[in-house]
């Protein structure tokens, strides 16, 4: 269907542009941190510390989620969990959301109403709030998200901090939404706890600001895979990485989920992105926080390898490969 097709009552072309904000705007309860919601030319954030940290993700159907395979409830809560993941990373807490939305004129309305309520429901998970967006018609559903957040008085932790003889370690899942994809490409729907974690993401939102106390030189989420973003971390802090696969636990429930698709679980655990864990260093072993697993070490030199040899097949998923 052309972006404008005919109209419909049931459609967003039918509902029109100022009606479509209006359903999504109205009714929602603002943090305390939103001074000015939506409904103006730009919202006003509060900015505790005098600071904002600010990312952006794109989400585009079909390459980031499909909508036979979610709910847009579940696609909202996604678009927003994977931009506050970025937030946490730099030991933030996400405090505002800014929404941009591309859909073709013949898309159900309630599909963004469901699609506002699920980014409202993760948004919830971490305190935040929508406070602005953009909706226009285009081909296929896009997502474009910023999320903004705050320091609240610490150094943001960077991905060029890390120094030779710090400690790596993790913080949520890992493999979990590959296994998911690996599931949901094949045709199934089940086991719903992977295919539920491709769905949606459980970033560790807390862990960031956590990771940030306990003295992380590095951090990242990993969006694209363990060693693609760690090797982020070993690029930008001009060291490499070196991780022990007997610290990397591979879930029985991925192991069975493994076997029954003829898969390799380590693969995943290594490469599979979309979980939003955070990864961090960590300067003292004793200092790695509760709920963080050790997986390895900073060590001389550049890149990531896996008990000292490096990895034969892609890092992760990167776009236009
Ligand atoms: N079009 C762009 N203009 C400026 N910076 C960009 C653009 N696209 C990506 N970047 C920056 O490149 C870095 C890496 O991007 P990306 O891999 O998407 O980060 P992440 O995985 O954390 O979302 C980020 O700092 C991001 O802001
Ligand atoms: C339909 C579909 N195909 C493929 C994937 C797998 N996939 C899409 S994007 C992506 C990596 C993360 O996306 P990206 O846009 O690179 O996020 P960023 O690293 O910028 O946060 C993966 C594993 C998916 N989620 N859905
Ligand atoms: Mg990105
Ligand atoms: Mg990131
Ligand atoms: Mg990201």
């Amino acid at each position: 269907m052309r972006p404008d097709a005919p109209q419909n009552a049931d459609t967003v072309a039918g509902v029109g542009e100022f009606g479509l904000i209006r359903r999504v705007t109205q009714g929602r309860i603002q943090p305390p941190s939103t001074l000015l919601g939506p409904g103006d030319d730009a919202a006003v954030v509060a900015a505790p510390d005098g600071r904002v940290v600010a990312t952006t993700d794109v989400l585009v159907e079909g390459v980031h989620f499909r909508l036979d395979w979610s709910t847009p409830e579940q696609v909202g809560r996604k678009a927003v969990a994977v931009n506050m993941a970025d937030i946490a990373a730099m030991g933030a807490t996400p405090t505002a959301l800014l929404v941009g939305l591309g859909c073709p004129a013949d898309t159900p309305a309630t599909l963004v109403d469901e699609l506002s309520a699920g980014m409202w429901q993760e948004a919830a998970v971490a305190g935040a709030g929508v406070v602005g967006g953009d909706m226009v018609t285009c081909e296929t559903l896009v997502i474009s998200i910023t999320a903004l957040g705050s320091l609240n008085g610490a150094a943001p932790v960077t991905r060029a901090g890390a120094q030779v003889g710090d400690v790596v370690a993790v913080c949520g899942r890992l493999g979990w939404a590959a296994a998911g994809l690996a599931v949901l490409g094949r045709g199934f729907r089940s086991p719903v706890a992977v295919v539920g974690a491709q769905r949606v993401p459980e970033p560790p939102y807390a862990a960031g600001p956590q990771a940030a106390a306990a003295g992380a030189t590095a951090m990242v989420d990993v969006s694209d895979g363990l060693l693609a973003d760690l090797g982020h971390i070993a690029v930008a802090s001009g060291i490499g990485i070196d991780l022990r696969t007997d610290l990397l636990e591979v879930h029985p429930r991925l192991q069975d989920v493994a076997s029954a698709l003829g898969a390799d679980p380590r693969h995943w655990v290594l490469t599979g992105g979309e979980d939003h864990a955070l990864a961090a260093t960590f300067p003292d072993p004793r200092g790695v926080p509760e709920g963080w697993r050790t997986i390895g070490t900073v060590r001389h030199g550049s890149g990531v390898t896996v008990d000292g040899i490096a990895y034969e097949k892609p890092a992760g998923w990167e776009h236009w490969r």
